[in-house]
């Protein structure tokens, strides 16, 4: 095996966006570095609460010797130290052998693993705590920093608004444009939900996490609209593999609001019947041990159909001003492929949650709570 390319101690980056698990940068080259400290023109709501814009991190020696042809058109995803997260080496193993063999390359955020030197971590935590005073960092996600015994780095497909061409004499902006990023989750039912349920795996677990979480379970009696926290968009996933155009338009409102129309309308066009949709039913369908109805708690492949219920569909829209037919040219992949472990108490967790929506009601639509939500989900329609 040939050895890994390594980053320079001198690299720069920049924090993009973070999830439960990791955190995007970023690699400000020295051309690109005055564009990469501007924010750039993305759709940055859409983000939800867990992507702030692009701040720089300071006091970084900008003496960057990074092989360009690596770092080119890609972000660099840090590995936070969290209960279920895999070392890289193992994250990595397993998406080769278990996740990348279903897909085809232009269907997934492509990943390349390099050695990060533990230096540009520490510098990139101590960024984090600053991030932290100023309070630029997602609230739900202070208090949590990347892993510093995690030597791995992986490079992965910049789906953002801007895509540097870079060579090594000239930097160019090569197309400037808008990022779209949705979960789609579960576009089957549970197998072991009840046969005439009201609520699909996603609607349920999301009634029943807002009647959990404080601002919903102080009045789970009424029927009062509920206030929805930025980046849990309410929508239902079986809407976006329904044969009708209409509920792929109405769910992307939902899950954008604030879009204007012509741009919900695009990103409807571009994702209605969608191949990679399809696709990931289909996957869905066959990798479907999940609920009740797994094998052993903890096997591999209860984990790989987790995975294919949690990862993320990033678009990538170029610019309507320079392109004539947008739609054509939108890049569509998914991401998020990380083969989840169901280790250190996961198995259970969703053991757990199964159990949960059955006994208490939540696929049955029978909560008090959910009379506010009836008519979200496509099986209560
Ligand atoms: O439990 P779910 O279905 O809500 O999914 C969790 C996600 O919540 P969301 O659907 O985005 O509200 C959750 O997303 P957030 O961190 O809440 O943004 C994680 O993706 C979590 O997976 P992991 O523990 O990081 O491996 C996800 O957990 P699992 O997919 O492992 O259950
Ligand atoms: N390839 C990409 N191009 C552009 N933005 C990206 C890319 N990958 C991740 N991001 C941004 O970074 C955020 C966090 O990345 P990622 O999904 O890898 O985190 P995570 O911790 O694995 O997420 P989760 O909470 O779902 O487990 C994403 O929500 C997205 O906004």
């Amino acid at each position: 095996m040939e050895p890994l390319p390594e980053l320079s101690p001198a690299i720069k980056l920049d924090y993009l966006a973070e999830g439960g698990a990791n955190i995007v940068y970023r690699i400000i080259l020295p051309s690109t570095e005055e564009q990469a400290l501007e924010p750039q023109p993305s759709e940055l709501p859409y983000y939800g609460s867990s992507t702030p814009p692009p701040t720089e991190i300071d006091d970084i020696n900008p003496d960057i010797d990074v092989d360009i042809n690596i770092t080119s058109g890609k972000l660099l995803r840090l590995r936070k130290n969290v209960r279920y997260g895999l070392p890289y080496h193992d994250t990595a193993h397993d998406f080769q052998t278990q996740v990348r063999p279903l897909f085809d390359d232009e269907e997934l955020v492509d990943q390349i693993m390099v050695r990060v030197p533990a230096s540009v971590i520490q510098r990139c935590n101590a960024n984090l705590h600053e991030r932290e005073r100023l309070r630029k960092r997602p609230a739900i996600r202070c208090g949590v920093y990347l892993a510093e015994d995690e030597p791995l780095g992986m490079l992965v497909t910049d789906m953002t608004t801007t895509t540097t061409a870079t060579t090594p004499s000239t930097t160019s902006v090569a197309e400037v444009g808008h990022i779209v990023e949705l979960k789609p989750k579960w576009f089957i039912q549970s197998p072991s939900a009840p046969s005439k349920a009201r609520r699909c795996r996603t609607c349920a677990l999301r009634d029943m996490k807002r009647a959990d979480s404080p601002p919903f379970n102080s009045r789970s009696s009424t029927i009062a609209p509920v206030v929805i926290p930025p980046g849990k968009a309410q929508f239902c996933p079986l809407d976006l593999t329904s044969s009708d155009k209409k509920d792929m338009q109405r769910t992307i409102r939902q899950i954008f609001p604030s879009l204007p129309p012509e741009r919900i309308d695009t990103i409807a066009g571009a994702l209605y019947q969608h191949p990679i949709l399809q696709k990931l039913l289909s996957l869905q369908r066959i990798h479907n041990d999940v609920g009740l109805n797994g094998p052993p708690s903890g096997s591999k492949e209860t984990s790989l159909s987790m995975t294919l219920r949690d990862c993320s569909i990033f678009l990538k829209i170029p610019s309507s001003t320079h392109f004539s037919n947008v739609q054509a040219r939108i890049d569509i992949r998914l991401g998020d492929l990380d083969l989840k472990s169901a280790a250190n108490g996961k198995a259970e967790y969703w053991l757990n949650i199964e159990k949960r929506l059955i006994d208490e009601g939540w696929y049955m639509g029978t909560q008090a709570s959910q009379a506010g939500t009836e008519g979200e989900c496509a099986l209560s329609r």
